[in-house]
């Protein structure tokens, strides 16, 4: 079956003063059908939002992209902003921006938005505007009482479940969804991702990126870790979260921080995406590493890592 998004390659750096790059994103491969929830998740500033970023066309003037990320015959990377704006973003690919409060208009109540965004997508007539910005409003569980309010009015949640609401509206056969449960309870947390699951449940793709690990193991079907840029390790989330865990040493270090497992941070920071090291960008973190990893490893079997067919260590469990 064809794969609602085929992403291959895709690869971003920003030019910066001086002649240095940032690579953002590294040759990052990876297939997303329809009904399937695929969570990437990784550190702050691996690259998750540049990656999204990508796909929509919405990368700033100093960003240098290469690959193919084909939706529905078109590649996003290599189509003209005339398209992207009239055919791909709100219609196939809708988006959960990562920063809510800086995507909605100050001016405009959250009503305005809704209806705004429903007349374009959806062509709801002037009479039923009401009862669908209800609807809409109720898929993301925002509060109706809220719905008269300005952007500048709302909890960073509420601008979240709000921009969650507009990015449903188009039932878009791709839905990237940035941090979409930052700023909510448990409970809306949960609430959330099981609305976004319901979209891909109705036979459309989503991209779930975020650091909670919880709420991907709640509805995601695969796992795509990022490391440096890099999808390091794309597993099917049974496995990944259950037994035998993931085996890329990274993976292993984000479940074993989570504080209802070892509650053991990985050691040291990652390291500066415009002066990666060469081989292993994880090396200097990794207590696996040797001379191997002085060449960067290629994805063998969903995993970069050299060590990644070796048996696990016995000093480093990963408890379902
Ligand atoms: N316009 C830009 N120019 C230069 N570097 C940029 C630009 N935009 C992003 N970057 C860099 O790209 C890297 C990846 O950023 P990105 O926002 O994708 O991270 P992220 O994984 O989404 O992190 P977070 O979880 O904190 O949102 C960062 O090092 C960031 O500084």
């Amino acid at each position: 079956m064809t794969p609602v998004l085929s992403v291959r390659d895709l690869s971003v750096r920003f030019r910066m003063r001086g002649g240095r790059h940032v690579a953002a994103v590294d040759a990052a491969s990876f297939d997303l059908a329809a009904g399937e929830c695929l969570a990437l998740v990784g550190e702050s500033g691996c690259g998750k939002s540049v990656l999204a970023s990508a796909l929509l066309g919405l990368l700033p003037g100093n960003a240098l992209t290469a690959g193919t990320a084909v939706i529905d015959g078109t590649d996003l990377l290599a189509a003209d902003e005339r398209t992207l704006a009239r055919t791909v973003r709100g219609r196939r690919v809708g988006l959960v921006p990562q920063s809510p409060a800086a995507h909605l208009t100050p001016v405009r109540t959250v009503r305005a938005h809704l209806e705004e965004t429903l007349r374009a997508l959806t062509g709801t007539p002037r009479r039923e505007l009401r009862a669908a910005v209800a609807e809409a409003a109720e898929r993301a569980a925002f509060p109706p009482g809220l719905l008269d309010h300005y952007p500048h009015e709302l909890s960073g949640g509420q601008a979240q479940r709000a921009a969650t609401a507009l990015a449903l509206i188009g039932d878009a056969p791709l839905l990237l969804a940035d941090e979409p449960t930052t700023g909510l309870d448990r409970d809306l947390v949960d609430r959330t991702v099981d609305e976004l699951r319901r979209h891909a449940d109705d036979g459309r793709a989503l991209l779930l990126i975020t650091h909670d690990l919880a709420a991907a193991r709640r509805v995601a079907d695969r796992v795509a870790v990022m490391y440096a840029g890099r999808i390091v390790e794309l597993s099917d989330a049974g496995r990944f979260f259950g037994d035998p865990g993931p085996r890329h040493p990274y993976a292993r270090g984000l479940l074993a921080a989570l504080p209802e497992r070892d509650f053991t941070p990985i050691p040291g920071m990652p390291p500066e995406l415009s002066a990666l090291p060469d081989g292993c960008a994880f090396a200097a973190r990794c207590h696996r590493a040797d001379d191997a990893c002085r060449a960067v490893p290629r994805m063998a079997g969903g995993v970069a890592c050299h060590h990644s067919g070796e048996e696990h260590h016995s000093e480093e469990p990963v408890r379902a």
